[in-house]
């Protein structure tokens, strides 16, 4: 079932524009000009319910604007857009409540309740059933270990704190569809982890549908499943991450370990002799053969390792798909 379908969306603000000095800035107070800027330029993508996508690009691409349009808090000037079967704008109230909103730099809590207050407040709000309410406090507090927060007003919480905080508050209500906007941005490590492990969990378990921006390719990688890529307000790409990864790169690496009595130089030899991949020493016991998965296949080149030495462990690399992203952007399209 589609959940999020978007045509033709189009976007354009309407700009002030002043001539440069105290004179420009006199005139303009008198006859105000203006120019229009286009942020979305005829998008158009489908989600379907239980997807997980990342919505990506570079500043000033379009991407917030998509997510206020999407959320209903912006009309778009042009375009079709379907949102749980409803027109996001027009139908706000009924929409809120189907969806869940993360939004990085602000909080939806209220600044001086304790967390736990915050919580009653939204179920009182969004008429959560008492059952449901109880039985998702308790599985949030623990996934995102909110316990010794509960009780500390909101203004007194660190950005992480915070950020776990909102996140269980956006989603009590269990939507079916949840936006989030740079949900880790300044978090640390710890946070981040577990932001991007509770959203995967309901998208997983629950086929909570995700849509998400993030600068922070490792958020995409834990959450996501698809890319899309936007580029001064236009689609340059959508696909699934496994199929962009496969389709946009051949290179790969493979690290071998053998037993510690090996001589690692000899293994770089038996690979540069008998396969076309090239192989530096790592460590004592590690080698990394990097070959291009067109000419070398993964099993002869293990197979040639394993007929002159013992192999202890072997991983195969992907590349980085900030990498890939970033070579997308430079392309401007795939
Ligand atoms: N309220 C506004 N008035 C005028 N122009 C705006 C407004 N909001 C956004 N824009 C412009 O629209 C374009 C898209 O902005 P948007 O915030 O959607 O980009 P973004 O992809 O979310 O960027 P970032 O990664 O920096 O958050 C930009 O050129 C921006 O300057």
């Amino acid at each position: 079932m589609r959940i999020i379908e978007v045509r033709e969306l189009r976007k354009e603000y309407r700009v002030p524009e002043k001539d440069p000095g105290l004179a420009g800035t006199l005139r303009s107070l008198v006859r105000p000009r203006h120019r229009t800027k286009v942020a979305l330029d005829g998008v158009g993508f489908a989600v379907e319910a239980g997807e997980s996508v990342g919505y990506l690009g570079s500043n000033g691409a379009g991407k917030s604007t998509t997510i206020k349009i999407l959320t209903g808090v912006m009309s778009p000037t042009g375009g079709r857009v379907r949102v749980n079967g409803l027109e996001p704008h027009r139908d706000r109230k009924r929409h809120v409540r189907e969806l869940g909103a993360v939004f990085g730099h602000r909080t939806g809590l209220w600044w001086d309740l304790p967390v736990r207050d915050s919580f009653r407040a939204l179920a009182a709000l969004y008429e959560i059933p008492r059952p449901l309410y109880r039985a998702n406090l308790e599985v949030f507090t623990e996934l995102l270990e909110l316990q010794d927060i509960l009780p500390v007003p909101v203004r007194q919480l660190s950005l992480g704190q915070r950020m776990r905080a909102d996140l269980a508050g956006a989603l009590l209500h269990n939507p079916r569809l949840v936006f989030l906007d740079e949900p880790t941005a300044g978090l640390d490590l710890n946070s981040k982890a577990a932001v991007r492990q509770f959203v995967r969990h309901l998208n997983q378990q629950q086929s909570m549908t995700v849509f998400l921006t993030s600068h922070d390719m490792a958020d995409i990688e834990g959450i996501c499943d698809r890319l899309i890529i936007l580029d001064r307000g236009r689609k340059i790409l959508d696909d699934g991450i496994d199929r962009v990864r496969h389709r946009l790169t051949t290179s790969r690496q493979l690290i071998v370990t053998v037993p510690e009595a090996a001589d690692v130089d000899d293994v770089v030899r038996t690979v540069h002799d008998g396969t076309a991949a090239s192989c530096t020493v790592l460590g004592r016991r590690r080698v990394r053969c990097e070959f291009d998965r067109a000419s070398v296949a993964v099993p002869d080149l293990v197979g040639v390792i394993m007929r002159h030495h013992e192999i202890v462990d072997f991983e195969l690399r992907e590349p980085a798909l900030e990498d890939i992203v970033q070579r997308i952007f430079q392309w401007g399209s795939v």
